[in-house]
C-alpha cells in the first residue's frame, strides 16, 4: 500500500534561524494526518532541523547528494554524510538541479544508484517543460526521464522510491496543472511502470505532484486517485500555508 505523502521543499530559503522558528511553528500547528510529512531545509540546517524535531513524526529530507562516496568534490555532499546527520531520504533530479547545475538523466541514475546502495529513500523528480508539452508529446519526455534514471532499478528497489512529477512550467510560476492534467499524468506514470515492471511495484510507489500548489487548489488535486501527494515550495514556507496544505490531504 503506497503513502500519502506531504513534502516541503525549502530549497535556498531560510537561514538556521529562520528554520528553526519555521520548525517550531510547524510542529505546534502539525493536523493530524494519515500523510508522511516531510521538510527539505538547505544543507546547513539538516543536522540542527533533525535535533530540534527529536521525536515529532516530520521527517527532514535533503534537497540534494553526490553520487561518490566521499574524495574531491568540492561543495558537494555524500550519502553517508547526510546518513551521520539523521537524514535518509533525498531528492533527486528537481528541475533547478537540471536547469541550473547541469544534472543530466546520467548524473541522475548514478545519484540514485549511489542513495539505495546506502538504503536511502529517493524522492525522485521529473517533469516536462513548456516546449515540451506545447511542441512534442511530453508524455514521450516524462517517459524518457523515467525510463534513463530509474528502469534499469531491480523491482525490489523501487520500495525506496518516491516520485515527485513537477511539470517545470508550472513551478513557482502560480500556474499550476489542472487536477485533471495531474491525474492524467500521473495515470500514465503509473502505466509506463507497469509495463517495464508490473502492477505491485506501480501500485506501491507514491506519486506526488508538484508545481504551484497551495492551500486553494490542493484538495482538488488530492481528490485525484493517481495523486498521493505533493511536493510543495513556496507555499512550505508559510507554516500556516503548509498546514493548510496536509490538512487538504487529510
Ligand atoms: O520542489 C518544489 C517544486 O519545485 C514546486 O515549487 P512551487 O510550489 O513553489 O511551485
Amino acid at each position: 500500500m503506497r503513502s500519502k505523502i506531504v513534502a516541503g521543499n525549502w530549497k535556498m530559503n531560510k537561514n538556521l534561524g529562520e528554520t528553526k522558528v519555521l520548525l517550531t511553528e510547524l510542529s505546534a500547528k502539525l493536523p493530524e494526518t494519515q500523510a508522511e510529512v516531510m521538510v527539505a531545509p538547505t544543507a546547513v540546517n539538516l543536522a540542527s532541523a533533525v535535533t530540534q524535531l527529536g521525536s515529532s513524526t516530520i521527517q527532514v529530507i535533503a534537497q540534494n547528494m553526490h553520487f561518490a562516496e566521499n574524495g574531491a568534490y568540492t561543495g558537494e555532499i555524500s550519502a553517508d554524510m547526510l546518513l551521520a546527520v539523521g537524514v535518509d531520504t533525498v531528492i533527486i533530479g528537481h528541475s533547478e538541479r537540471r536547469a541550473y547545475f547541469g544534472e543530466t538523466d546520467e548524473i541522475l541514475a548514478k545519484k540514485v544508484a549511489a542513495a539505495l546502495a546506502k538504503n536511502m529513500r529517493v524522492m525522485f523528480c521529473f517533469g516536462e517543460e513548456l516546449e515540451d508539452r506545447r511542441s512534442v508529446n511530453h508524455f514521450n519526455v516524462v517517459e524518457s526521464q523515467l525510463k534513463n534514471a530509474l528502469f534499469t532499478l531491480d523491482a525490489a528497489d523501487w520500495s525506496k522510491i518516491i516520485l515527485a512529477y513537477e511539470p517545470v512550467w508550472a513551478i513557482g510560476t502560480g500556474e499550476t496543472a489542472s487536477p485533471e492534467q495531474a491525474q492524467e499524468m500521473h495515470a500514465f506514470i503509473r502505466k509506463t511502470i507497469t509495463e517495464a515492471y508490473d502492477e505491485g511495484v506501480a501500485n506501491n510507489v507514491s506519486i506526488l505532484y508538484g508545481g504551484s500548489v497551495k492551500p486553494a487548489n490542493a484538495v482538488e488535486i488530492f481528490s485525484k486517485p493517481d495523486v498521493d501527494g505533493g511536493l510543495i515550495g513556496g507555499a512550505s514556507l508559510v507554516a500556516d500555508d503548509f498546514v493548510a496544505i496536509i490538512e487538504a490531504i487529510g
